[in-house]
C-alpha cells in the first residue's frame, strides 16, 4: 500500500485513520506480518487484547470491566468477544438477538451504557448452540470480527480471547494491530505456572505487555470482615517481576460480581481496581 503524502495523521495512533496509511503499514515493514484492515466504516485508535494462560481464572470479566471502566471515563469501547468456543461476554452485559447484516457490515451490539460488542453468540441461531469448529476456521471468524464488523469509531477495543496459547491468540497477535496485551492470573500455582507461557508467547510477539492482574486473590468475610487468601500466597507480583511486566492489581472474589456476571448486569459494578487503572496505567496512546 502506498503512502498517502497528503495524510496529516499521526502514524503511532494504530488503525484509528482513514487514509490507509496508519500502523497497519508500519508493522508491516517492522514484522514481515500482515496485519488485517479494520472494516472501511469503523476507526478504531486502540486495540488491547487480554489473555490467560488458563481457564476460568475470570479473563471475560476482567475484559468486560476494563470496558465498563473506560465507558464510564467517557470513552468509545468495543468488546470483540474472541473467546469462540465458550463466548461468555454478551450474557455478562444482558445482551440478546442477533447482529445484524448490513451492506456497510455486520452491526455490534449495543450494551445499556453504549459498549459495542461482537459475539459468535449474537450470530448464533441460538445461544446454547456448541460452536464445533476447528482451528483455521475459529481463527477466520475472529478476523471477520476486525474486517466485516461496523465498530465505527472507537477509542479502545478490548479483545477477550481464549485461554492458552493456541491458534485464536495467535491470529489476534498476527493479524490485529495490537497496542498491548493484559494477562489474568489467579493465585493458584498451575495458572502461575501457565502464566508463563502466556507471557512468554506475546514477548516472542512482540507485544507489548500492559500489566498482569490477579484474580481470585482473596476474599472478605461476610461475617468477620477477615481477609482470606482462598488460593493460596498472591504470586501475581513476583510473577510481573520475574517478567519485567507492570502488576496492575488484584480482584478479590466477590459474590456481588458473580450475581451480576449471571444476571448480565455487570455494568452495574464498580470496582476500585479497574476505577484506579483507567486510563492512567493503560496509556496505549
Ligand atoms: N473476582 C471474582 N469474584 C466472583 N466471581 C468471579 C470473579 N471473577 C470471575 N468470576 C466468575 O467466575 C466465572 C468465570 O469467569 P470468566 O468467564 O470471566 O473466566 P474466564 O477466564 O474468561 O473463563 P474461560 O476460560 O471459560 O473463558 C464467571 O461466572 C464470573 O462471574
Amino acid at each position: 500500500m502506498e503512502n498517502d503524502t497528503n495524510c496529516s495523521c499521526d502514524s503511532d495512533k494504530g488503525s484509528g485513520c482513514s487514509c490507509g496509511t496508519d500502523k497497519q503499514v508500519v508493522e508491516n515493514s517492522k514484522t514481515g506480518i500482515e496485519k488485517l484492515t479494520v472494516n472501511e466504516f469503523s476507526t478504531v485508535k486502540n486495540v488491547i487484547a487480554v489473555m490467560s494462560g488458563k481457564g476460568g481464572v475470570g479473563k471475560s470479566s476482567v475484559s468486560s470491566l476494563l470496558a465498563c471502566g473506560f465507558r464510564r471515563k467517557g470513552f468509545e469501547v468495543g468488546i470483540m468477544d474472541a473467546d469462540i468456543t465458550g463466548p461468555s461476554v454478551p450474557r455478562m452485559f444482558g445482551v440478546k438477538g442477533k447482529s445484524e447484516g448490513t451492506q456497510f457490515g455486520i452491526l455490534p451490539a449495543e450494551t445499556k451504557t453504549g459498549i459495542k460488542v461482537m459475539s459468535i453468540n449474537l450470530l448464533l441461531p441460538k445461544e446454547e448452540d456448541p460452536v464445533i469448529w476447528r482451528g483455521p476456521i475459529l481463527s477466520g471468524v475472529v478476523k471477520q470480527f476486525w474486517t466485516d464488523v461496523v465498530w465505527t469509531d472507537l477509542d479502545y477495543l478490548f479483545v477477550d480471547l481464549p485461554p492458552g496459547t493456541g491458534d485464536v491468540p495467535l491470529t489476534v497477535m498476527q493479524s490485529l494491530p495490537l497496542n498491548g496485551l493484559i494477562v489474568v492470573t489467579s493465585p493458584q500455582e498451575l495458572a502461575v505456572m501457565i502464566v508463563n507461557k502466556a507471557v512468554k508467547m506475546a514477548k516472542q510477539m512482540n507485544i507489548p505487555l500492559l500489566g498482569l492482574i490477579e484474580n481470585m486473590s482473596s476474599t472478605i468475610c461476610p461475617k468477620c470482615g477477615e481477609e482470606y487468601q482462598l488460593f493460596g500466597r498472591s504470586h501475581g507480583k513476583e510473577v510481573a517481576e520475574e517478567f519485567s511486566v507492570p502488576f496492575l492489581g488484584s480482584m478479590p472474589v466477590d459474590p456481588y460480581l458473580a450475581t451480576l456476571c449471571d444476571t448480565g448486569r455487570i455494568e452495574d459494578y464498580e470496582s476500585n481496581l479497574f476505577a484506579n487503572l483507567i486510563p492512567e496505567k493503560i496509556a496505549a496512546d
